[in-house]
């Protein structure tokens, strides 16, 4: 299976702040890639590089094997792009938007209307084509502009946390929709900072913070090697110092608990309701954390993804 996408040394400035520090990485062909990380990391920095939008400062990448800045024309003509905003007409039809963004594409005729419909069928939305896009929610607002992305049949689909902000069906709907390109053989990059849905759906993943890939692997590979196990505990009134428990490595603050890190979880717990009974501490919540991308996250970066 070859790379659809490769992406070497990209670097980028704003006002002197590094916004990407040497991010690199690369995209099977069929597979989903999820780019992971909280606001502000770069995920939204490298998916305009990517698609045109903004020149990096250094480094370089390609689709297909095809420079995305020299050969522009052509990256473009393979790469369909759904932004973090909604970019749609409100006062125009579900079908007009598609037909207005389709001629934008390069594709016309009686192909356009056989893609509008096919596209309309793969978001689930073939019986609002007639609509205007106000009475959408959200949700089928979004699945409208993943759909638009789709008519020029790209090899390599980029979504911009494609979930924030809509219903559960429409994150089904686009959920299953990328099931079903990846066995059509589309490559999608998946950027969001929501660590459930790069473990429901993404083959590789590169975890970024700050402007820097941290870890990159598919999910085992990430869960084997950083996966601290934890424990989570939360109790009425706040401990100040949670590494007076046996065994804890590092504490970090997670909503009103702490998430302890440590090789041991059995034996911290044990530890945790001994002192309990001892200082009278009421507990309020206490439980083992498997290794997840949350973990992973915490043990790289000392912070929980959601802070
Ligand atoms: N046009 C801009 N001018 C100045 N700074 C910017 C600009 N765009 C992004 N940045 C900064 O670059 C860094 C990376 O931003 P980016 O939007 O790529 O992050 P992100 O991971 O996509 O997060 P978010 O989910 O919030 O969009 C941030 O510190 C951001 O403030």
């Amino acid at each position: 299976m070859g790379n659809v996408l490769e992406i070497h040394e990209l670097r980028k400035k704003y006002s002197g702040k590094a916004a990407l520090d040497h991010v690199s990485f690369s995209v099977k062909q069929g597979t989903c890639f999820g780019l992971l990380g909280p606001n502000g990391a770069g995920k939204s920095t490298t998916m305009k590089i990517l698609t045109g939008i903004i020149k990096a400062d250094s480094g370089s990448a390609t689709v297909l094997d095809m420079d995305i800045i020299k050969q522009r024309t052509e990256v473009q003509k393979n790469v369909g792009y759904v932004p973090q905003e909604i970019t749609l007409y409100d006062k125009l039809s579900a079908y007009d938007n598609l037909l207005f963004f389709g001629e934008m594409y390069g594709v016309k005729g009686n192909v356009l209307k056989e893609r509008i419909k096919a596209v309309l069928i793969q978001t689930g939305l073939l019986d609002r084509a007639k609509d205007t896009i106000k009475s959408f929610s959200g949700g089928m607002k979004r699945r409208i502009n993943i759909a638009a992305a789709l008519l020029h049949e790209p090899k390599l689909l980029i979504l911009d946390e494609p979930t924030v902000g809509i219903d559960p069906q429409s994150r089904n709907h686009i959920f299953e929709m990328i099931r079903q390109l990846k066995k059509e053989g589309i490559s999608i990059i998946y950027s969001t900072h929501y660590m459930e849905e790069v473990e429901a759906l993404c083959d590789d993943i590169a975890i970024i913070d700050q402007g820097r890939v941290i870890a990159q692997g598919n999910l085992d590979e990430l869960l084997t090697q950083y996966g601290q196990k934890a424990v989570y505990l939360e109790t009425r009134i706040n401990i100040e110092d949670p590494s007076i428990f046996k065994y804890v490595t590092k504490y970090t603050k997670k909503h009103n608990g702490w998430i302890l890190e440590t090789a041991y979880p059995l034996e911290t717990m044990e530890d945790i309701l001994q002192e309990a009974k001892q200082q009278n501490m009421e507990i309020i919540g206490l439980e083992i954390m498997k290794p997840s991308l949350e973990t992973v996250f915490l043990s790289l970066t000392g912070t929980s993804l959601r802070d």
